[in-house]
């Protein structure tokens, strides 16, 4: 069995879908995709193992989904620190900036100085829209994260990789694997190319959504916001 992924035109018709017929606001989508990442990153590095948790964000709805996980780790008690060097003009990431400026989050203009001193970072600059090679400012942020000595989260895609055909051939993001990803909603064809630990997140999908865009919902066991699946798609038991 095949793990069922769906490419990045469906990823976006399917998210433009909860938010009309399925009658979901983005921000009820981003807070469940972000508090699914801040539970990956409970579980693949709890507190234990270091509360530095260095989070680069990028323009769009990937980095917003950044900005709520950090929200939720500083609630479970990490120290979080943001990377938002582009910063989207809609009101929601104000909002959200706000949110975590309220809680004392602190926001950095130095990613490669910052990492420094984190203890796991999470991968928050591109999502399902990323096309193209990357531009300024993010390849010294891609590089920084690809020649990381401390685990990488990524959310919905590794920042840099092509959707559908992964990471890059050559330049900026060639040598990038993260060690985890949270594919949101079901996972994207660039999964083959990924070695890491796999978690699906996004607890919003109905059986009708997941029917009619050819993915199996994920088992999610009791208040679990994440399943961590093997290459297969077959649950993995902790
Ligand atoms: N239904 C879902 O699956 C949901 C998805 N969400 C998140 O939304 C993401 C998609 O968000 P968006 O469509 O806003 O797009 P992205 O966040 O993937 O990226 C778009 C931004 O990146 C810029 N960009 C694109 N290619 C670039 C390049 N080569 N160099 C530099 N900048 C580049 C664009 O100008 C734009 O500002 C998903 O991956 C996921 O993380 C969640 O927030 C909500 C629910
Ligand atoms: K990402």
């Amino acid at each position: 069995m095949a793990l069922k992924t769906i490419g990045a035109a469906a990823a976006v018709a399917l998210d433009k879908e909860l938010m009309s017929t399925g009658a979901f606001s983005i921000d009820q989508l981003m807070e469940l995709a972000g508090l699914s990442v801040s539970q990956v990153v409970y579980r693949v590095h709890p507190p234990h193992k270091g509360k530095r948790i260095l989070v680069a964000v990028g323009p769009g709805n990937n980095g917003g989904d950044g900005l709520v996980a950090a929200r939720h780790l500083r609630h479970y008690g990490y120290q979080p620190t943001i990377y938002y060097p582009k910063r989207g003009k809609n009101e929601l990431y104000q909002r959200l900036v706000k949110q975590l400026e309220d809680l004392e989050v602190p926001f950095t203009d130095d990613f490669p100085a910052a990492l420094q001193s984190a203890d796991h970072v999470i991968d928050a600059v591109f999502g399902f829209s990323f096309s193209g090679e990357v531009r300024e400012p993010f390849p010294a942020v891609i590089n920084a994260m690809a020649e990381a000595n401390v685990p990488v989260t990524s959310v919905d895609a590794p920042s840099s990789w092509d959707i559908e055909n992964g990471p890059p051939k050559s330049g900026v993001g060639s040598n990038f694997h993260p060690d985890v990803l949270v594919s949101l909603t079901a996972p994207k064809p660039l999964v083959k190319y990924f070695k890491g630990r796999h978690f699906i997140g996004g607890r919003f999908v109905t059986p009708a959504i997941a029917k009619k865009y050819g993915f199996d919902l994920p088992p999610y066991e009791g208040l679990d916001q994440v399943v961590e699946v093997d290459p297969d798609g077959k649950p993995v038991k902790l």
